[in-house]
């Protein structure tokens, strides 16, 4: 069954066939590493996470990589500005390295929990500055960089199809622009290298050009083609990259290749708070998966919230859908474990699955047939097996979860049989000191149809 994509750079849904048969080579750009990551950019990882799994489903083997910016990306995305890294830094009074370390734990801490794969390889842009100066050095022979007072700079106006991935109205840009120019020619051309000049760096190297660091964008150009090659199948990221990092990567591939990097570009629509344009690291206040966790939420079911909305369209946060999709899960989860294992997938439903995931990712779709199976009447094994065969594509885990079962101490069991003879022969003020003994255990006790139930208090 045919896999179909939407493009961005051909802005329609085109079949999707790999360069090499059977293979898929996956490029993600990864988190700025100067601050744990907030859902909205969990929502772009869950994305690419899926988009994998597909495409694994669907018989290839993917090589799946993704970067983690820890330099170079400056707070402004026209080059001014600080560079994150050193920002965060100030903020919290540690190295730049350290933070970088820190955070990129804590970001695939947060990948685990959602039970996101883990690439087949993290690229960290600190690791490959040689990679980034030859290529810089690649631009430059080919005459599309010129210098200025603070670096070295990609001229865009030597690109007939400059923007072509945003569709960027390049004269309008240049006809409208108020804001300092600085030494560039160009407001849409970028850094490549940026100089330190007088200001004291904690990341910085020796170049051709002169001691610095490298522009954001330069990165992954030189990480893609170094794991995937010249020419590779998919890049993907958030819909924000459309503009500028992705336009900016493809210039300077184009520069030195003559075509863009990949032959596939996928962009995750952004996760937005229902009074806000956008979530943003910047601003200090965003949510984490933490967040989540410390209100008594399941990672699991943000992960099931997201697969509710197709990955293209926008989706608004609030605690409410949050509530929604946890009951949703729990009960899948408990649909999935009360049936008999030892079954096959029906192939009509499993057909009917991968045509809605071939679809361009369609998981509402999907997730609503996982639905309509539990009350197909089909026998249990084989829903059960149906829904572990789609699993690999949402990823839920429902094959690893059981109902959480709580100890109850057996004194507090004894506890719950003397209050139960007490209430039996009507002494009233023994079953509530007895009562009140059990709370003081940290246990309540609920007398139900079935008999008197105790479980953890709160
Ligand atoms: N609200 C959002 N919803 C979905 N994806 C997002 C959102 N914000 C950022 N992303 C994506 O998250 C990924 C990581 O982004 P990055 O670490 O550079 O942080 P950022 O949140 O964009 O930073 P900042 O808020 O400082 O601009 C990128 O692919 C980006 O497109
Ligand atoms: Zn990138």
């Amino acid at each position: 069954m045919e896999l179909k994509l939407y493009d961005t750079y051909e802005r329609r849904p085109r079949p999707f066939a790999s360069l090499a048969p059977g293979h898929a080579g996956l490029y993600a750009c990864g988190p700025t590493v100067y601050d744990y990551a907030h859902i909205g950019n969990l929502r772009t990882y869950l994305f690419g996470d899926l988009l994998r799994r597909v495409l694994q489903l669907n018989g290839y083997a993917v090589r799946h990589v993704v970067n983690i910016t820890d330099v170079g990306h400056l707070t402004s995305d026209a080059d001014a500005g600080e560079d994150k890294m050193e920002k965060g830094s100030r903020r919290t009074g540690r190295s730049a390295w350290d933070i970088a370390a820190f955070y990129t734990a804590a970001f695939q801490r947060d990948l685990e929990r959602l039970r996101i794969l883990p690439p087949t390889i993290w690229a960290r842009a600190t690791d490959h500055i040689p990679e980034q100066i030859a290529f810089i050095a690649e631009i430059e022979r080919a005459g599309f960089s010129y210098r200025t007072a603070d670096g070295i700079y990609f001229d865009t106006a030597r690109l007939e199809r400059y923007g072509h991935l945003a569709r960027l109205d390049i004269a309008g840009l240049r006809a409208g622009h108020r804001v300092e120019l600085g030494d560039k020619r160009s407001p849409t051309d970028f850094a490549l290298w940026k100089f330190s000049g007088d200001e004291r760096r904690q990341m910085e190297w020796d170049s051709p050009w002169g001691r610095g660091f490298p522009g954001w964008h330069i990165e992954c150009s030189a990480m893609s083609t170094r794991y995937l090659g010249a020419l590779f199948d998919i890049h993907i990221g958030g819909e924000d990259h459309v503009p500028v990092h992705h336009s900016n990567e493809i210039a300077q591939h184009e520069a030195c290749h003559g075509h863009p990097p990949a032959r596939y570009w996928l962009h995750g629509s952004f996760l937005r708070l229902a009074d806000s344009e956008k979530m943003s690291k910047a601003d200090g206040s965003f949510i984490r998966l933490e967040t989540l966790i410390e209100r008594g939420f399941d990672p699991l079911a943000y992960r099931y919230l997201v697969l509710g909305a197709h990955y293209r369209s926008k989706l608004v946060f609030s605690w409410a859908a949050l509530e929604a999709a946890q009951t949703a899960l729990g009960r899948l989860r408990l649909g999935f474990y009360r049936l008999p294992a030892g079954g096959a997938p029906d192939p009509a439903y499993r057909e009917r699955m991968l045509a809605e995931l071939n679809d361009d990712l369609n998981t509402p779709r999907a997730l609503a047939l996982a639905w309509e199976l539990l009350k197909s009447g089909l026998p249990g094994a084989v829903q059960k097996a149906t829904l572990a065969w789609l699993d690999e594509a949402l990823g839920l885990g429902l094959e690893a979860w059981r109902p959480e079962t709580i100890a109850v101490p057996d004194a507090v069991l004894e506890l719950v049989e003397a209050r139960q003879r007490a209430r039996v022969e009507k002494r009233w003020a023994d079953a509530d000191a007895l009562r009140a003994a059990i709370e003081a255990e940290g246990f309540s006790v609920r007398d139900t149809a079935a008999g008197p139930v105790a479980a953890p208090a709160g």
